[in-house]
Order: C-alpha cells, then sequence, then structure tokens
C-alpha cells in the first residue's frame, strides 16, 4: 500500500506517523513542526531574550546536536547568538570519542566550539580516577551523581569563559519524565516540588538556564536527526550502567 500523502503540504508522501500526534508527515514538515514548536517554548517560555549569549552544552549526543541545529535555525528569529560550550569529564574511552563529534559539528556549523575538562577544573581529578577510588566502597553507584554535580559547575565555568548570558541543555521530555520518577523514587519531595519548571531563572548568581527541547519526546528527537541526517554519537557512557536513572528508565518504558 502507498505511503498516505503528508497532511501539512499535500504533495509529497508521508515519511512517518508523529509519536506526538499520530499525523502523517513528510520529511520536511516534521522538521519544520519541529523547529516551530521549539520556537514556541522559547517564545512562551521567555527562555532567551533578543541579544542573549547562549551556550550550549554540547556533548556529542543525539540531544545536544538537535538542540544545537534547531537553534542555529532559529537563532536569526530570536536574535541569539551561539556558543558550544563541551565538558570533557576524563572519562577514557568514551568522551574522546564524543567530543570529536562535537568538534565535528563546530567546524560544519562555523560555531565556535570551548571544552573544559575536570581535570583542569578540579585539582586533576577525572571521572576515571573518581571512579577508581569509590570501586568497591559501595558509593561506585554513585558515579552518576557525582559526575552530574561536577559537571553543572564545569558547564557554568565553560559558559562565563565564553562571556554567555544563557545556558542550555538538551534535556527531552523522557528525560524530564525519567527524572520525575527518580524523585518520586527517592522520596525526594523537595525535588519534585522544584521540578517541572523550564529551567532555572539564576539563583544566586548562576547563570540562567532551561531546555527547550523539554516538550519533545526522544523519539522525535531521534527522528529529526535522521531527517536533517545530523552526526552524532550514540554510545552511552561506561558508568551509565550503573545508575539509578536506568531504572527509572526501565520503569517507565
Ligand atoms: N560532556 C558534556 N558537555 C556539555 N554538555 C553536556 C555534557 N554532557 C551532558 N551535557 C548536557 O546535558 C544534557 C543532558 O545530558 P545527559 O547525558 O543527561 O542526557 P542525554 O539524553 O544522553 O543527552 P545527549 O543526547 O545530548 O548526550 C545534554 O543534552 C547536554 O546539553
Amino acid at each position: 500500500m502507498p505511503a498516505p500523502t503528508c497532511a501539512s503540504c499535500h504533495a509529497a508522501r508521508a515519511a512517518l506517523r508523529r509519536p506526538r500526534s499520530g499525523q502523517a508527515l513528510c520529511g520536511t514538515c516534521f522538521c519544520a513542526a519541529f523547529e516551530a514548536e521549539v520556537l514556541h517554548t522559547v517564545l512562551a517560555g521567555r527562555l532567551l531574550p533578543p541579544g542573549a549569549v547562549v551556550a550550549v552544552g554540547a556533548s556529542g549526543g543525539k540531544d545536544s546536536t538537535v538542540l544545537a541545529h534547531v537553534l542555529r535555525e532559529l537563532a536569526p528569529r530570536l536574535g541569539v547568538s551561539l556558543r558550544l560550550v563541551a565538558v570533557d569529564e576524563g572519562i577514557g574511552g568514551y568522551r574522546d570519542a564524543a567530543l570529536a563529534a562535537v568538534q565535528r559539528q563546530a567546524a560544519r556549523w562555523e560555531l565556535p566550539l570551548t571544552i573544559v575538562a575536570y581535570a583542569d577544573l578540579f585539582g586533576g581529578w577525572t571521572m576515571d580516577a573518581v571512579a577508581r577510588s569509590t570501586a568497591g566502597s559501595g558509593r561506585s553507584r554513585a558515579c552518576c551523581t557525582f559526575c552530574g554535580v561536577l559537571r553543572r559547575r564545569a558547564l557554568e565555568e565553560g559558559a562565563r569563559l565564553v562571556g554567555a548570558t544563557h545556558i542550555v541543555t538538551g534535556h527531552n521530555a523522557d528525560d524530564m519524565a525519567e527524572t520525575v520518577l527518580m524523585n518520586f523514587l527517592r522520596g525526594d519531595t523537595g525535588r519534585l516540588a522544584r521540578g517541572g519548571g523550564l529551567g532555572s531563572p539564576g539563583e544566586g548568581g548562576a547563570l540562567p538556564r532551561c531546555r527547550p527541547l523539554q516538550f519533545a519526546s526522544q523519539k522525535e528527537v531521534v527522528l529529526y536527526a535522521h531527517f536533517r541526517r545530523l552526526d552524532y554519537f550514540s554510545e552511552e557512557c561506561v558508568y551509565a550502567p550503573e545508575a539509578f536513572r536506568g531504572y527509572a528508565r526501565d520503569l517507565l518504558k
């Protein structure tokens, strides 16, 4: 049976049925709708004012790759300028390959890239060194928690280094749902009460942060990357199997 006609342009053949709405769309109309929804998230939430210098947390993974690409498309309409900031956690056999993907993106999209390393910021400590020192201590499962705290700090330092006024990260709707479930399972009522917003306004002198993809499902992020033929790094961090987040993700699925 031939594919139906695209429900938006009524000209091309549909290439997908949108997970979000069930609409049959061609690749071009899907990507345009996806970008329009991110634009709406940014404008309706007043996340990035005109003139903002935006540091994109660039990990080389699908979410931040899609985020950087979409914001680059939207930048002239938003009146913002972009900088890529990548954090090198010092994870052998993982981060080097991911950083190579970020370097290719920066070159292709002509965006300035700055890399900040845990080793330089935290007295020589890398994530591999943290993992070695916690191995067998009962705290090894907490590796990802330590890393999350250090990365937040490193991203802030990197963003300040490039003169950014705002930080954006690629968290998508699935990430947000996992976080809610994790906080629920831990009984962390404080985080549950604080979560759910579009980001943080920059309390305590920190730069404002937001997540423009937080209403986009992981499936749609992957579809966007596919139709735009984006080059990204898709392997999981070597420490991820230990993380509590994986448990929440499995439950959610
Ligand atoms: N090493 C890094 N350097 C810069 N930003 C990072 C780094 N790691 C994560 N981030 C930022 O935090 C967001 C969430 O990262 P996390 O690893 O939790 O999720 P993810 O869903 O695998 O994201 P991605 O697909 O972009 O790697 C990323 O989208 C990115 O914006």
